[in-house]
């Protein structure tokens, strides 16, 4: 244990005159939270003034505040002369604690609870207490904490939150709030917001329409844009459009914290997204990065068609999914010695997920020099009804969904499609749980040496089939890869760690490089770029274990390749805004990522807690009252 030094003569002598001087060196009070503390002197102030020069004052907040604030509390990591100097000595055990120290302790915390969504709870408390905490955590341990800030268990959160909603992280933005969207932005406290996740909570994940219940995605999401890419988390802001919901069983919960109405639709929604739109610009500027997330099939497209070009703005599941399982399927020709162009693609699905993937994989065979006809006639497609074929009724086959209408005879079945057109790859997003049935995988198998299936539905529960079922109904042979984790299969004394195809891989990388360069718009070839990156990465080892990504231990590097390739493609195109172009860009982009670990809490100008933010030095009339 420390030994409590007498610091109280310093302090008196610091405090007794409030406009004096506070001031210690940043650096030995970063170093001092491990370490016994030393008391400050007249001569680290001084030293504090030279070295520094100009400042910007970290904080303004003091006493109780300053803990209760997550963004400034480091818990038990607070230093002495930080505690003394922002008035909280006292208001905490006298144990001083490093961030390793503390980290370990959420380990052992978080490992206490059984059920995952009590491990969510965890998480959720400890961002709500310790900002800075929870993302190294996060950061540090993502292989066992992705499941469950994200899928699976984020969807089990979205399903119960009128149970578990505690505090306010992100904005709830209701249809009755028409007209007055921009003051609902103006209530949000950060004013430097550069991403948007925004849902309207009518598809989320595989778990359909969850109203107001869906802000877990978002929040989610935004999770990893701060512990996959390093995004500032002040810069990222969930937003939750409520216009109601269409769920019988919502609107008769009594725990449903949404409006308790059936969805607005039409004009009415329309223009209240883009009120919604043309409040984020005003508020935040024109290049507020805006990610669509688990909006409903007809929706999600048409604004993804109406916003692209006039707002910074993509839709992760038809865009973002569509790089994660082209990165996949680059990766796949390593084994099967495959061209897109050679395969032919049979997509259980035919909505934001399989249209998004089957148009990249499009895009891809045109890289390879096929034409688009060519192309198209690789790709089949089944929805609910089957088939999609030209001879269907108007009005039950959507615009984006004509182009892969075969003029065919229909077909139903799955399992006769997969019979009739021999697919070598069967991708399924279709959120509809065993499609791929023990018959289809030996199918797949009987006619491929290696049968590609995706099975990228989510959570778990949704899965067209397990990772054990693909793998045994296909001899061990089958190239699998599944949206939410599977643990690993063992069969024929082999162990398969089949990899996670989830557009995490893609979005956070995306959002940084959009981010950094400013960039206005976002064009389709920054997924089939950020794909072929994805797939740059994986390496032999990965392949060899079963997987087509590379494990998400490293994933924060794949986050950071994409953003310098995402990087140098807008500087090329002339979609960057942030000038000049920086020579490189890894070092660049790493300049601005948010500091995994505590930063000094000393605050230049603590003696006027609500003094306005200096700038500088010259600008603060405490410090120039000194000279
Ligand atoms: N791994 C990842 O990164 C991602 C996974 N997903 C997952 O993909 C799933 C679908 O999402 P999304 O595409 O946005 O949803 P959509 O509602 O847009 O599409 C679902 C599609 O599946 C079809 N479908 C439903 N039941 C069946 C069935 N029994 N057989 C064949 N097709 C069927 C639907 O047909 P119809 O329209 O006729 O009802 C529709 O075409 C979800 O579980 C979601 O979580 C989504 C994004 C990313
Ligand atoms: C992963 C994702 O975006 C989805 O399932 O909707
Ligand atoms: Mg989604």
């Amino acid at each position: 244990m420390f030994s409590r030094p007498n610091l109280y003569g310093n302090l008196t002598k610091i405090c007794g005159n409030m406009r004096t001087t506070a001031l210690v060196n940043p650096s030995s009070v970063t170093a001092a939270a491990a370490s016994s503390p030393t008391p400050y002197s007249n001569a680290n102030v001084r030293q504090y003034h030279e070295v520094v020069g100009d400042i910007v004052c970290p904080s303004q907040v003091r006493g109780i505040d300053h803990i209760r604030d997550p963004r400034l509390n480091k818990g038990l990591a607070f230093t002495l002369e930080e505690r003394q100097i922002l008035g909280i000595h006292g208001l905490q055990p006298a144990r001083f604690k490093t961030m390793e120290e503390q980290l370990e302790l959420c380990k052992i915390a978080v490992n206490r609870y059984m059920e995952p969504l009590n491990k969510y709870l965890y998480l959720a408390d400890l961002a709500d207490r310790n900002e800075h905490l929870y993302f190294r955590f996060l950061y540090d341990n993502i292989e066992d904490l992705m499941p469950i800030v994200y899928t699976p268990t984020v969807g089990l959160a979205c399903q119960r939150f009128g149970l578990i909603y505690r505090r306010p992280r992100g904005l709830f933005i209701t249809v009755n709030d028409r007209g007055h969207v921009f003051d609902i932005l103006r209530n949000w406290p950060e004013p430097d917001v550069r991403a948007i996740c925004v849902t309207d909570g009518e598809r989320i994940l595989g778990l359909g329409d969850l109203g107001a219940n869906g802000m877990g995605i978002p929040v989610g999401k935004l999770a990893l844009y701060t512990a996959l890419a390093g995004i500032k988390p002040h810069q990222c802001l969930p937003v939750l459009i409520d216009v109601g919901t269409n769920s019988y069983d919502l609107l008769e919960d009594p725990l449903y914290v949404g409006l308790r109405q059936k969805r607005v639709i039409g004009k009415e929604y329309d223009d209240f997204i883009d009120e919604f739109m043309e409040a984020v610009v005003k508020r935040y500027g024109q290049n507020t990065l805006i990610q669509f997330e688990d909006f409903g099939n007809q929706n999600a497209f048409r604004f993804l068609d109406k916003f692209r070009n006039t707002y910074c703005t993509f839709n992760d599941d038809i865009q973002g999914t569509a790089a994660v399982a082209v990165a996949g399927l680059y990766a796949s020709k390593r084994i099967t010695n495959r061209n897109f162009a050679d395969s032919t693609f049979v997509f259980a699905g035919a909505g934001e997920a399989a249209i998004g993937i089957a148009s990249l994989c499009v895009k891809a065979m045109v890289d390879e020099g096929v034409d688009e006809k060519t192309a198209l006639s690789k790709i089949w497609m089944v929805d609910i009804d089957g088939l999609l074929t030209t001879t269907r009724k108007k009005g039950t086959i959507s615009t984006h969904q004509t182009k892969f209408a075969k003029d065919v005879e229909p077909l139903d079945k799955l399992e006769d499609i997969v019979t009739k057109y021999k697919p070598n790859v069967l991708i399924g997003a279709s959120a509809a749980a065993g499609i791929f049935t023990p018959k289809i995988l030996q199918t797949m198998a009987a006619n491929n040496e290696r049968p590609i299936v995706f099975a990228l539905s989510n959570p778990t529960s949704k899965a067209e089939c397990t990772a054990e079922q693909a793998y045994q109904n296909t001899d061990g042979r089958v190239v699998f890869s599944s949206g939410s984790p599977f643990p690993p299969v063992t069969i024929n004394n082999k162990t398969f760690t089949p990899g996670q195809g989830n557009n995490a891989y893609i979005f956070p990388g995306v959002a940084l490089g959009v981010i950094a360069t400013g960039t206005h718009h976002i064009p389709e070839d920054m997924f089939l770029i950020s794909a072929k990156e994805l797939a740059n990465f994986v390496e032999q080892s990965d392949l060899d274990r079963g997987s087509l990504y590379p494990p998400l231990k490293s994933i924060h590097e794949v986050s950071m390749r994409i953003a310098c390739a995402i990087t140098s493609y807008a500087y090329k195109e002339g979609l960057a805004s942030t000038y000049p172009e920086p020579e490189c860009k890894r070092e660049w982009l790493k300049e601005q990522l948010y500091n995994f670990n505590y930063e000094s809490s000393m605050p230049v100008t603590w003696a006027w807690p609500r003094m306005p933010y200096f700038k500088t030095r010259k600008d603060s009339p405490l410090l120039s009252s000194m000279k």
